[in-house]
């Protein structure tokens, strides 16, 4: 069987690199690509839409998510919980079309052992200093959230090897070309193998 089923983009950078300022770049652009809207336990912030930005749930309804394991990842990230449905990745990837999770590494990790062949994208800040420029500035942490984030930033980096691509998120428009193009090269070498599969089978039935 040629493998139709969509393709997994997975996001991941350090808190306050540009993930989301990225990815709904890329969403003004891409026709063909769903965005997975997260389950989370942390406060909506201003500005946010419930089942636009995030799906916003209770402790309580959040481990009860996990039991159920409604989830394909899920991790604990500054003292809240963060998690990707499951239902929504398998179906819409089964439905042919490509899946893009923003998730940060150690839920990214976990989506690797289940699909290894998902595409790993690494955000990268041009510095640590233009980083906490960055979550400095967008005002929505307290200083004591702002120095947690950053903690989390160092760990992050460090798993940086884990990922196929690392893009450097100097100027938005070039960090979203560039995840343009790993898209569609990601794709040609799909089809390319697909090609090749189809080929083999042909041989075998001559
Ligand atoms: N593992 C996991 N991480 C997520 C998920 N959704 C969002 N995150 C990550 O959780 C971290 C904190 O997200 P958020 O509180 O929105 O802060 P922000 O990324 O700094 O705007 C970021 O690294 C997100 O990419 C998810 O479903 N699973
Ligand atoms: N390439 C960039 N150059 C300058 N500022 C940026 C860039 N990308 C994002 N920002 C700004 O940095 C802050 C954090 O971006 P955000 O998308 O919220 O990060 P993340 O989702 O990774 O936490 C925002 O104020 C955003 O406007």
């Amino acid at each position: 069987m040629i493998d139709e089923k969509g393709i997994l983009f997975i996001l991941s950078g350090p808190s306050g690199v540009g993930k989301g300022t990225v990815r709904r770049e890329l969403f003004e652009k891409a026709n063909d690509l769903k965005y997975s809207i997260s389950m989370t336990t942390r406060e909506k912030r201003a500005g946010e839409t419930e089942g636009i930005d995030y799906f916003y749930k209770s402790k309580e309804e959040f481990e009860t998510l996990i039991e159920e394991k409604q989830l394909l990842e899920y991790a604990q990230f500054v003292n809240n919980y963060y998690g990707t449905p499951r239902k929504y990745v398998e179906d819409t990837l089964a439905d042919g079309h490509d899946v893009f999770l923003e998730i940060e590494v150690q839920g990214a990790m976990q989506v690797k052992e289940n699909f290894p062949e998902g595409v790993f994208i690494f955000l990268f800040p041009p510095s640590l200093e233009e980083l906490k420029n960055r979550i400095v500035s967008r005002g929505t942490e307290s200083k004591e959230l702002v120095l947690q984030r950053l903690r989390e930033a160092r760990k992050e980096i460090e798993m940086m090897d884990a990922y196929n691509y690392v893009v450097v998120n100097d100027h938005v428009d070039s960090a979203v070309s560039k995840i343009q193009s790993i898209i569609q090269s990601e794709h040609c070498k799909r089809d390319r193998i697909a090609k090749q599969y189809k080929q083999l089978l042909e041989d075998e039935m001559k």
